[in-house]
C-alpha cells in the first residue's frame, strides 16, 4: 500500500510519489519572529515534525527546510516599541522558538534559512520575474503583476477578481496608489527614513514577504520540491504567490504536494499573533499544573491534522490522562526488564506495526495511530497490574518485551518519549501520604460515611493514584 496524501493542489488523496525515488525535499512556511511561540505555532511544527519523522521512518530520506521571517513590518514595529533593532528583536524569538520547540520534543530542521540570509536571491528572482514580464517597478517598489499569471488562483480556488487586497494584513492602503491593478502584491519595498534597507537596483529597500520562500526554495531545494507545506491560512495569498513567482520563473510546478495544517483555535477564532488571543507555549508549560510537554504533543496528535482544533483546558487536561497511560507503558521496560530477564533479542510486534502503518499512509492517521500505541501500552499496563498484585506478569515474558519494544519505536515516530520515572515522583504522593489517606478511608467506610469515602477515591484518582478494593477489606493501589 503506497502513502496517500491529501494534496490541496487537486483537492484529493493521491498516492504519493517523490520525484526522486527515496528523496524527499521538504519545506515549511515557518513563523514571523517577533513574538514567542504559541500553541497554534506547536501545532504546525508538531504536526509536520510528525510527518517528517515518519516519512524517515518508512526509509525516505528527507530534507527539511524551514524559513524564519526575520524582515516583516510587524517585527519593525515592534523594534520601534522596544526602541531596539528588527534584528535583536528577530534573534531573541529564533533563540526562544529553539527553546519551546526542543521542549516539545521538535527535531531540528536541516536548515533554517532567513530572509536576511536570502536578499541575493530574492533580487535574482525579483529581477527574472521582471525580464519576463512578470513584475513591473513603481516609484521605488516592485510589484507582481497578478494579471500575467493565468494560473492564479489554482491552489486556492480564487480569482483574480474575488481577491481581496490586504488580506494578508501585511498589505498597507497607501501601496494600493503604486499597483497597475489592486490584486497586484510587493515584491519589493522602498525603505522610508530609518527604516532597516538592503541595496538593490530598485533603489534600497526590503522583500516583500512572499518573494523570500520561493528564493529560499530555489536555493536550498531546487526548482521542484516533493513537499510544501505551511498552516492552510497561508492557502491564499501567501501559497497562491509563491506559486504564481516561482512558477513564472521556471516553469514547472514549484511543489508536488501541497499539505496544509488545520488551525488551533479559540473560541471559533484562529490563535494568532496579531489576534492577541494567543496562549504562548512557555506560559502553557510553566503554568501551575502546567501539562507534560509530551500531552501536548498528544493533545495535537490526537486530531486529524488537517481540521481545526479548539484550545481548551479540558482539551489539555484529557490528553494528559492519555498520556500517564502511554508513559506507563514506556517506562515498562526500564521498570521490569531486568526482573523479567529481558535479553533483547526479539522480533518486534509485526501486527501492531502493521496498523500503526496503515493508520499513517491513510493522510498521517494520527489518532488511528495513537490507538495502535495505546492498545500495546494496556497490554502492558495489565502485565504491570498482575505484577504488582499477583507478583507474576501472566504474559510470556519475551511477549512483553516484544510489545515495549514495538511501543518504544512508534512513539517515537510521534515524538513520544518518556522521562524516567525518577524524575517526576519527587513531586507527587508519598507512599506514607496515599497510606494514610487509604487509612482515612477505611475509616469512612467502617463509620458508612461514603460520600468520604468516594471523595477519598475521587482525590487519590486525581493524583494518579488508584485503589483496588479487596475482599475482606483491603485496600491496594497502584499509579496510573
Ligand atoms: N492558530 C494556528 N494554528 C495552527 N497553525 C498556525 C496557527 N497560527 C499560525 N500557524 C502556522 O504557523 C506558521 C507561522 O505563522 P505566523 O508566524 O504567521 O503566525 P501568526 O500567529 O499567524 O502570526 P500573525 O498573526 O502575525 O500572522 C505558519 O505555517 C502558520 O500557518
Ligand atoms: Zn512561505
Amino acid at each position: 500500500m503506497p502513502l496517500s496524501l491529501y494534496n490541496t493542489l487537486s483537492r484529493r488523496l493521491e498516492p504519493f510519489e517523490p520525484l526522486e525515488p527515496g528523496k524527499i525535499r521538504m519545506y515549511y512556511c515557518g513563523v514571523t519572529v517577533y513574538d514567542y511561540c504559541h500553541v497554534g505555532h506547536a501545532r504546525a511544527c508538531v504536526v509536520w515534525d510528525v510527518v517528517r519523522r515518519y516519512l524517515v521512518w518508512r526509509g525516505y530520506e528527507v530534507r527539511y527546510v524551514q524559513n524564519f521571517t526575520d524582515i516583516d513590518d510587524k517585527i519593525l514595529k515592534r523594534s520601534r516599541q522596544e526602541k531596539s533593532t528588527m534584528e535583536a528583536v528577530a534573534e531573541r524569538y529564533i533563540q526562544a522558538y529553539f527553546e519551546d520547540m526542543a521542549r516539545l520534543n521538535v527535531k531540528e530542521a536541516d536548515e533554517y534559512p532567513r530572509a536576511t540570509h536570502t536578499l541575493d536571491g530574492i533580487k535574482r528572482l525579483i529581477h527574472e520575474l521582471e525580464t519576463r514580464g512578470f513584475a513591473y517597478p513603481s516609484a521605488g517598489d516592485v510589484y507582481y503583476s497578478v494579471k500575467k499569471f493565468a494560473d492564479y488562483g489554482k491552489l486556492s480556488g480564487q480569482k483574480v477578481d474575488e481577491r481581496q487586497t490586504g488580506a494578508s494584513g501585511r498589505v498597507s492602503e497607501p501601496e494600493d496608489a503604486q499597483k497597475q491593478d489592486p490584486a497586484d502584491f510587493a515584491l519589493w519595498k522602498s525603505a522610508k527614513p530609518g527604516e532597516p534597507a538592503w541595496e538593490s537596483p530598485w533603489g534600497n529597500g526590503r522583500p516583500g514577504w512572499h518573494i523570500e520562500c520561493s528564493a529560499m526554495v530555489r536555493d536550498r531545494l531546487g526548482e521542484t520540491i516533493d513537499i510544501h507545506a505551511g498552516g492552510n491560512d497561508l492557502i491564499f495569498p501567501h501559497h497562491e504567490n509563491e506559486i504564481a513567482q516561482s512558477e513564472a520563473v521556471t516553469g514547472k510546478p514549484l511543489a508536488r504536494y501541497w499539505l496544509h495544517n488545520g488551525m488551533v483555535n479559540v473560541n471559533g477564532e484562529k490563535m494568532s499573533k496579531s489576534l492577541g488571543n494567543f496562549t504562548t507555549i512557555r506560559q502553557m508549560l510553566d503554568a501551575p499544573n502546567a501539562p507534560d510537554p509530551m500531552a501536548v504533543r498528544m493533545f495535537i496528535l490526537q486530531a486529524n491534522y488537517r481540521k481545526p482544533i479548539d484550545f481548551t483546558d479540558e482539551g489539555i487536561a484529557a490528553a494528559q490522562n492519555g498520556w500517564a497511560v502511554l508513559q506507563d507503558g514506556l517506562r515498562f521496560g526500564g521498570e521490569y526488564g531486568d526482573r523479567l530477564g529481558w535479553a533483547g533479542n526479539v522480533a518486534p510486534q509485526a501486527d501492531a506495526i502493521a496498523h500503526f502503518r496503515a493508520a499513517m499512509d491513510d493522510d498521517f492517521n494520527t489518532s488511528s495511530a495513537l490507538a495502535v500505541l495505546f492498545g500495546l501500552a494496556k497490554q502492558l499496563e495489565r502485565a504491570r497490574n498482575l505484577l504488582i498484585h499477583e507478583g507474576t506478569a501472566g504474559d510470556p515474558t519475551a511477549v512483553l518485551e516484544s510489545q515495549w519494544l514495538t511501543l518504544v519505536d512508534l512513539a517515537g515516530v510521534l515524538g513520544l518519549e518518556a522521562q524516567p520515572e525518577s524524575q517526576e515522583r519527587a513531586d507527587s504522593l508519598s507512599e506514607a501520604a496515599i497510606a494514610a489517606l487509604i487509612a482515612e478511608r477505611t475509616e469512612a467506610k467502617k463509620t458508612k460515611n461514603f460520600a468520604e469515602a468516594d471523595r477519598i477515591r475521587n482525590e487519590l484518582q486525581a493524583q494518579g493514584i488508584q485503589l483496588i478494593d479487596k475482599p475482606g477489606g483491603l485496600t491496594l493501589w497502584h499509579r496510573v
